[in-house]
């Protein structure tokens, strides 16, 4: 089968994250990375995706020079560029456009919907895999939830959901097809993320992401009631959700509490979760059993590649209608493989 040419815009956490994932899973040899961009200079992105403060070393070995950022030998071309500055004629863009990309993939967060069919429309690629549920895209996909629902004539600008998305979805999918879900309180703590400030200052849409990120835990809305509902509508209306950023790094912890809509057991409740981690979800989640009889703290699942990790521990079923769940996910790595899963699903159905 023919690799899909895939590109990147935005080298930040994730976008990075992408790649590494690629090369630890498969040395770099999943997908044709043929384009990379962000508004930094390639000896930057080099030298931030040789030195990861979360994860270490790559498994690769890195160099750049003028326009092209080296992986273990292989040229991937570098385009320097400002989407939001003007994408569309921009001199850089079309140098993008001349690398034929399938697939590109926007991690840079600013992006609306305008930007990115503007990708298609300007033949930069024929399709965008976008890292956030933006508002306007054509499917947004949990891999292991809804992947099958992808319709390569339908759906050209699509987003592989949030993280959080990805962790809760599986979960609500399990428990609302075998049990029903009339209403869930989603809680995420979650790490710090780069829309925060170091110090006090500006920020330009949610004023506490301007304090100080080490000295506060942070409360904020979040979409994860709506990500979780995008893939599966039977429960929109029934999620809310709040998170808090903590003065961690990485790794998301989420705290679910639930109304069933029947009668059910905590024995009922842990069988149907072993089933999937070991069937139909296996490598998606993961029901965890601490360890020598002792329960790990977060930064124990950094690397993990699970969407969502359940703490079989703190699995709760009270009055045989209300649950109690808590889960964790390493933010950035298991959802860069999920990025990684929904290339695959697009490569598979590829028709162009
Ligand atoms: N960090 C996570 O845990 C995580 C997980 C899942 C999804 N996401 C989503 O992925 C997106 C990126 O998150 P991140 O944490 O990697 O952010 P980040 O700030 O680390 O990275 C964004 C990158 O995009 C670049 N960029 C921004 N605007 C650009 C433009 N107009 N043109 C070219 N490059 C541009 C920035 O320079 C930066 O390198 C966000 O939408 C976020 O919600 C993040």
């Amino acid at each position: 089968m023919t690799k899909l040419r895939v590109g990147i815009i935005g080298l930040g956490r994730v976008g990075r994250g992408i790649i590494r994932a690629d090369f630890d899973q498969a040395g770099g040899e999943k997908y044709n990375l043929c384009a990379l961009c962000d508004v930094m200079p390639e000896n930057q992105v080099t030298y931030l995706l040789a030195n990861d403060s979360t994860y270490g070393k790559p498994p690769v070995s890195l160099d750049c020079e003028n326009k092209f950022i080296t992986f273990a030998g292989k040229k991937v071309p570098y385009v320097r560029g400002d989407r939001r500055r003007n994408i569309l004629g921009h001199e850089s863009f079309a140098e993008l456009r001349d690398l034929e990309l399938d697939v590109i993939i926007d991690s840079t967060g600013t992006a609306n919907i305008n930007d990115l069919r503007g990708l298609i429309e300007q033949k930069i690629a024929k399709k965008v895999l976008c890292t956030a549920n933006i508002a306007g895209i054509d499917a947004s996909i949990v891999y292991g939830v809804n992947h099958k629902q992808y319709d390569p004539l339908q759906h050209h600008v699509i987003a592989a959901s949030t993280c959080t998305g990805n962790a809760m979805a599986p979960v609500a999918y399990i428990l609302n097809k075998h049990i029903g879900i009339d209403y869930a309180r989603i809680i995420t703590i979650h790490p710090a993320l780069s829309d925060q400030r170091v110090l006090d200052g500006f920020h330009f849409s949610v004023p506490q992401l301007g304090r100080t990120c080490a000295a506060s835990i942070i409360p904020i809305s979040t979409n994860v009631a709506k990500s979780t509902a995008l893939v599966l509508p039977e429960l929109e209306g029934k999620l809310d959700s709040i998170s808090y950023r903590v003065p961690t790094t990485i790794v998301s912890a989420m705290d679910v509490t639930a109304t069933l809509s029947r009668d059910t057991s905590l024995a009922e409740c842990i069988e149907l979760m072993e089933n999937y981690a070991q069937n139909e979800l296996k490598g998606i989640i993961d029901c965890e059993y601490d360890a020598w009889g002792h329960e790990k703290v977060s930064i124990d699942y950094l690397g993990s590649e699970y969407s969502a990790i359940i703490l079989m521990k703190h699995l709760q079923v009270s009055n045989q209608r209300h649950m109690g769940l808590s889960i964790m996910h390493d933010n950035e790595r298991a959802y860069c493989c999920r990025v990684l899963d929904v290339l695959g699903v697009l490569q598979d159905a590829w028709v162009q």
